[in-house]
């Protein structure tokens, strides 16, 4: 059970006594600005930009905006439970970190210091194949702790097939798969700073340790880095992927598997058809498809079609406390958090990612019990109404 009204009065009291001007911010925006402050231009929009006009990033924004709480009152929420289930495990509470990968252009510690806070806080990591760290080494930073592995499904059979079983013994428990990546968006910002972090050598941890990967290689990577870089280029994404190759991935993993990326209700319905184990409803943060449908507002009809067979998770725009408390009740089981930990990775590595998701969650747990609400598994819709 949660109570983190006596943490508000802890960090009031805090800031009172603390003098220093750079403590780490709270408000939303003022991580953004300090993260503006520390990174420079190339990483910054890497991170901070979308897919051509930026007008998914807006829309993501803007579907949260639309529905609006409306609270209940003496309800008793003293006691109050965060606590979810999936795929018969109980999480802390109903957020994860999202796949975010080539962390190390954003903090020297990159995807340890992530996955480390994730695993203080008890959040869930889900370490992305694109990774500058290998997900060995993920792992072993975070213990025990919950986390599950990305894939992005390369056109090497071999290569999947050993990512799934490199993240089966490294104890990953589930497998998102990604399926709006099968290349990269037209992304205005990184054109116009001529800057692709892979391009540089980032992001490509798992490949270079990966035997199967590395077996094509005509020479170690260590000995010709370039080749091994070429070679990722042309093999990381795979779009003549349809949907009869998921029987593919659920012949070489035991793990649930997830297909982050879906928009379309029809979508949702071959997802259940091929066996999907979850569904995360996700326009990767505004990153793909410039013009897309707002990831909240795609949400309901996905859950109206999916119901209570397979859960249903969410990302794309979540900033505050109340964006959480709206997609649990649109029917999201959990959401994932992108951008927002990565500007507390870039302002203080694993301590500002620990702050952004304890700051997170106490916005969370108060909005809820404010709106009348005493456990994340019972929201509904009947606290929202939509203002067009
Ligand atoms: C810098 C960056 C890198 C990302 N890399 C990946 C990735 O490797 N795999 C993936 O599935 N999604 C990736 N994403 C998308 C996130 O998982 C998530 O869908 C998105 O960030 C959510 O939106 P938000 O940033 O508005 O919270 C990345 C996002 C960012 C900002
Ligand atoms: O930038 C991204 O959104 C992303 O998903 C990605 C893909 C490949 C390498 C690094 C990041």
């Amino acid at each position: 059970m949660s109570n983190y009204g006596n943490q508000i009065q802890f960090k009031v009291y805090q800031t009172m006594t603390d003098p220093n001007p750079d403590r780490l911010p709270v408000v939303y925006e003022e991580w953004e600005k300090r993260a503006r402050e520390v990174l420079e231009d190339g990483p910054y929009h890497y991170v901070a930009g979308g897919a051509g006009g930026e007008s998914t990033m807006n829309a993501n924004l803007e579907a949260f905006n639309r529905w609006k709480i409306v609270p209940r009152m003496l309800r008793n929420v003293e006691e109050r439970d965060l606590t979810i289930e999936l795929f018969g495990e109980t999480y802390q509470s109903p957020m994860m970190q999202a796949p975010v990968g080539v962390q190390s252009i954003i903090h020297s510690d990159g995807e340890i210091a992530s996955a480390k806070a994730s695993a203080e806080m008890g959040v869930p990591y889900i370490a992305s194949s694109a990774s500058t760290k290998p997900m060995e080494e993920i792992a072993k930073e975070m213990g025990d702790a919950p986390r599950w592995f990305q894939l992005y499904w390369n056109k090497d059979p071999e290569v999947t097939r050993s990512f799934l079983k490199r993240a089966e013994l490294s104890g990953y428990s589930a497998i998102v798969v990604t399926l709006d990546t099968p290349m990269m968006a037209w992304r205005e910002y990184d054109l116009k700073n001529v800057y692709l972090p892979f391009l540089i050598g980032e992001g490509v941890g798992n490949y270079l340790t990966d035997p199967a990967f590395c077996s094509k290689l005509p020479t170690s990577p260590k000995e010709d880095p370039t080749s091994a870089i070429m070679h990722w280029t042309k093999t990381f994404g795979n779009p003549g992927l349809t949907w009869e190759d998921i029987a593919f991935l659920k012949e070489h993993t035991t793990l649930p598997i997830l297909l982050k990326g879906i928009l379309h209700p029809e979508d949702a319905k071959l997802a259940l058809a091929h066996g999907a184990d979850g569904i995360i409803v996700s326009n990767h943060g505004g990153r793909q498809v410039d013009g897309a449908i707002g990831a909240l507002a795609a949400l309901p009809q996905i859950c109206g079609v999916v119901g209570d067979k397979i859960p249903v998770l969410m990302d794309s725009g979540i900033r505050r406390g109340s964006d959480i408390i709206k997609a649990l009740a649109l029917g999201a089981k959990a959401v994932l958090i992108g951008r927002p930990c990565m500007y507390g990775l870039a302002v203080a590595g694993d301590q500002g990612v620990a702050e952004v998701l304890q700051n997170l969650k106490a916005d969370m747990d108060l909005t809820m019990a404010l709106a009348g609400e005493k456990s994340v598994r019972e929201l509904n819709s009947s606290i929202l109404v939509e203002s067009k």
